[in-house]
């Protein structure tokens, strides 16, 4: 069964933490974290101090997609703080083997994330090494986009490719995931579909989760 993983980032700040716990009890599999620094993104999020300050709100792996320039310098604070999940854009990393093998020095697991038009060649040669691959569906920086459907070809072919090598990594997908965009990305291979606006934006948690994953 897909994996769901509410976006913090469409939540209400000013109460956090019951909102994390509103859609642990619907039924979340992973809590998503953006965290985003102004440079790699036209947006500012969250930091290192807020991870650490929600990790023992919830029993949920914390999945924290980091839209920021060098990771490198961040990377063991986000650990610190908690982080089950690290992924990192392939395309803020100038060296991405180090990068990955420096969140998996911290016992956390490693993941790269790539921008719609990012293609698959970039990670083929590290696939085995990874524990998930993110793909955007809108470009990074702001929840409530519209779904890039472009996007769903490429994630079919790593799919597939991960399946005949039989590896044991994720693919997930981020931007614009909805009910009906949601089917699309299952169709396509995906295992865990992150989704902000479409939890977040709507008073009844429990049933907008149970309506993503398809129940
Ligand atoms: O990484 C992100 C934006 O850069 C968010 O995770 C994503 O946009 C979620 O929001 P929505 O589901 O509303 O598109
Ligand atoms: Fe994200």
């Amino acid at each position: 069964m897909v994996k769901i993983a509410p976006s913090i980032l469409s939540a209400d700040f000013s109460k956090l933490g019951e909102e994390i716990k509103d859609v642990e009890r619907g039924g979340a599999d992973l809590i998503h974290v953006d965290v985003m620094d102004g440079h790699f993104v036209p947006n500012i999020t969250i930091g290192p101090l807020v991870v650490d300050a929600i990790r023992p709100v919830t029993d949920l792996p914390l999945d924290v997609h980091l839209m920021i320039e060098n990771p490198d310098q961040f990377i063991p604070d986000f650990a610190k703080a908690g982080a089950d999940y690290i992924t990192v854009h392939v395309e803020a990393c100038r060296h991405l083997h180090r990068t990955i093998n420096l969140i998996k020095s911290f016992g956390v697991k490693a993941g790269v994330v790539l921008n719609p038009a990012t293609p698959i060649e970039s990670i083929k040669h590290i696939i085995e090494e990874i524990d998930m691959v993110l793909f955007m569906t809108v470009n990074p920086g702001f929840g409530g986009q519209s779904f890039i459907a472009s996007v769903l070809p490429k994630m079919k072919e790593l799919s597939t490719i991960i399946k005949e090598k039989g590896l044991n990594v994720e693919i997930e997908v981020d931007g614009g995931v909805n009910e009906q965009t949601a089917k699309l990305c299952v169709e396509a291979g995906a295992t865990i579909l992150v989704a902000g606006s479409a939890v977040y934006n709507t008073d009844d948690r429990k049933l907008a989760i149970a309506k993503i994953r398809g129940n």
